[in-house]
């Protein structure tokens, strides 16, 4: 349980987050050096290892605790008819999770994290933003805080995961707000949609991105996005307080925190993005946050299954980085 003492939305440029540690990183690398293999051949491994060191603070850094937080909420653009399943699935789904028979319920055993899943008024959607903004600062203000409050400040690394239907069309237009381009970039087949499903979609996010682009990016959170992308953002900014790294599903995920990439990308720091969705979007915006994803398995599913799935790997760096022996420990020659 965490708290933020944010009572605007533009108040998350004064808030006072750690940065990362770069003495216990340094000493994660130089640990790395002396590990029984070829200098380097962990690849990205061994910054792995180094990033957890980093943000957690010890050279020796440790999962024994890792949450995966997926986020619900419902969208007034679904009467844009954006999306190819009915809005209904939202909620069905949240109670799929609770009875463990979505992909992310597997996924999370696999890799061993523990699954909270918070349902934001999946009753009440947010507003169509091709009329008005779906959220006011204060409702978006209230699904931050619940974002923040959700993170287990005991877990060792955070990944986050998203269920809403339709935010695949929300995505795009935060994505196209903070980084500009056209709606068509950032515009994909999310459940399904056919090329006439997709051009409605870019015709869709076109419209919303022209009207709510004066806007500060903290505030095209509110105008463009939704609960789950805002309680997205509240929870990264808590685990940053609490020196918690976080891995980001696909897509849908990594837009959802681009307005707080776009107020300052330092606030992204102990953030990565798990894997490249197939969503084409995805990979635009992994260039333009330059976090190339972990894995590449060409899912498109979100949940925070990706995220999952990369917690494996991370395990498998930290178990490399800290059980392994040292060349003078095994005896082995250096070269
Ligand atoms: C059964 C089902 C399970 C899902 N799990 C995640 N999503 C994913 O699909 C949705 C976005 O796609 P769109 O914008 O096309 O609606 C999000 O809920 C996302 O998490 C699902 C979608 C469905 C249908
Ligand atoms: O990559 C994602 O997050 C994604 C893509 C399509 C549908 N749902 C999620």
């Amino acid at each position: 349980m965490s708290t933020l003492p944010l009572a605007s939305l533009d108040a998350v440029t004064s808030l006072d987050l750690p940065g990362f540690d770069t003495a216990a990183a340094e000493a994660a690398t130089a640990r790395q050096m002396q590990l029984t293999k070829p200098p380097g051949s962990l690849g990205r491994l061994e910054d792995l290892a180094a990033f957890m060191a980093g943000w957690r603070g010890t050279d020796r850094p440790v999962i024994e605790r890792a949450q995966a937080l997926v986020f619900a909420g419902n969208h007034g653009v679904c009467a844009q008819g954006v999306n190819p399943f009915p809005q209904e699935v939202t909620a069905q789904m949240v109670a799929n999770f609770a009875a463990g028979g979505a992909a992310i319920n597997q996924l999370c055993r696999t890799t061993g994290a523990e699954l909270d899943v918070i349902a934001l008024d999946l009753d009440r959607p947010t507003r169509d933003f091709t009329d008005q903004p779906a959220m006011s600062e204060e409702e978006c203000l209230d699904a931050l805080h619940r974002g923040a409050a959700a993170v287990d400040t005991g877990a060792d690394i955070l990944l986050l995961g998203e269920m809403g239907i339709g935010n695949s069309t929300v995505a795009a237009a935060l994505a196209l707000a903070a980084f500009g381009g056209t709606a068509p970039d950032w515009v994909g087949p999310g459940t399904g949609s056919d090329a006439d499903g997709m051009s409605l979609k870019a015709r869709v996010v076109t419209k919303a991105v022209e009207k709510h682009a004066a806007l500060a990016p903290m505030m095209r959170l509110a105008a463009l996005g939704g609960r789950e992308q805002a309680a997205l953002c509240g929870a990264v900014l808590a685990a940053r307080k609490a020196r918690i790294p976080v891995l980001l599903d696909g897509f849908i995920c990594t837009a959802a925190v681009s307005p707080l990439y776009a107020t300052s990308p330092d606030l992204l720091a102990h953030c990565l993005i798990a894997h490249m969705s197939r969503e084409p979007g995805h990979r635009r915006l992994a260039d333009a946050m330059e976090k190339p994803p972990l894995l590449d398995l060409g899912m498109a599913l979100g949940e925070g299954s990706g995220a999952a799935l990369a917690l494996g790997i991370v395990k498998g760096a930290l178990a490399c980085h800290n059980g392994m022996a040292t060349f003078a420990e095994a005896g082995v020659s250096d070269a």
